[in-house]
This record gives C-alpha cells, sequence and structure tokens, in this order.
C-alpha cells in the first residue's frame, strides 16, 4: 500500500478568504431571492385581487411572520445587488488583485450588514 495516501479535507478547519465568503453569499443570496420572488409576487397578487386581498396582505406584513420575509428578502437583493456591482467593478478590470478583490469582498459584507440592520430597524 502506497505510504503517502491522500487526506481527506477537514472542510471545518478551512477558512476561506473573504473573496470566497463573498462569492459563496452572492450565490446564496441569488437563490434566496428566487424563492423569494414566490413570496412577493404572491402578495402582489393577491394585494391587487381585491380591497379584502390588500388588507390581507398589509395584515401578514405587519406580523412577525411577514416582517422576517421583507427583512430577509431585502437583506438578499441588497448583498445581491452589492455583489454584482462588485463583479461589474471586476468586469471593467478593477479590484481583480489578491488585496484589493479581498477589501472589497470585507468592505460589501461589512456595508451589507450595515443596510440589513438599517433595514431591520425600518421594517420592524
Ligand atoms: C430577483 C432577482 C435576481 C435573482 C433571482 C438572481 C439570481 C441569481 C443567481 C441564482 C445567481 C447565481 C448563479 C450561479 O452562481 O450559478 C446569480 C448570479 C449573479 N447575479 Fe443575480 N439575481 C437577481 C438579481 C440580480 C441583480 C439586480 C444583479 C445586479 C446588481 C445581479 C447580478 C448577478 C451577477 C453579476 C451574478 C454572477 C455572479 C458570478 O459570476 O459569480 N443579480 N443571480
Amino acid at each position: 500500500m502506497k505510504k503517502q495516501r491522500p487526506v481527506n479535507l477537514q472542510i471545518n478547519t478551512i477558512s476561506f478568504p473573504p473573496a470566497a465568503v463573498s462569492s459563496i453569499l452572492h450565490r446564496v443570496t441569488g437563490v434566496a431571492l428566487f424563492f423569494a420572488l414566490i413570496f412577493v409576487i404572491g402578495a402582489w397578487a393577491v394585494s391587487v385581487s381585491s380591497a379584502d386581498g390588500f388588507d390581507c396582505v398589509v395584515q401578514s406584513l405587519n406580523g412577525w411572520f411577514g416582517k422576517v420575509i421583507a427583512i430577509g428578502t431585502i437583506s438578499a437583493l441588497t448583498y445581491h445587488i452589492l455583489g454584482g456591482l462588485r463583479h461589474m467593478v471586476m468586469d471593467l478590470g478593477h479590484w481583480e488583485e489578491l488585496g484589493s478583490g479581498n477589501n472589497s469582498a470585507k468592505a460589501i459584507i461589512v456595508l451589507w450588514v450595515v443596510l440589513t440592520v438599517i433595514a431591520g430597524v425600518l421594517v420592524w
């Protein structure tokens, strides 16, 4: 048997660089947005169907579950747009080096957390 056998990667001991975290978050928020759209389009359809439907949506959005969904949707959209803008800047040839790429990733993550807290306070 080979002495130098391959070792399994220990996922929990790997620390991801900010650019990798940012990339994962961009995909996760993209998928989250897809599912959030089901709620958004559903709420919109019910709200324009009748006056009762409108009241029902307003009532749902005033409940804790509606607020959590609203904040989650705003948060996912905020991150996805920030990540999308970062991609656009990278497409223009900036922030592509290791240092600047990681710095821009850290910056949008911090900005996202701040904007999510502000949105959370405003919605709640
Ligand atoms: C509700 C609207 C949106 C949905 C459902 C959505 C969904 C997604 C998903 C699922 C991905 C991941 C694709 C993959 O990694 O294979 C993605 C990537 C991407 N999205 Fe969105 N997106 C939305 C809006 C936006 C907006 C407004 C922007 C621009 C600000 C944007 C910019 C991007 C970019 C640049 C990528 C590619 C990222 C990469 O190459 O790693 N998206 N989107």
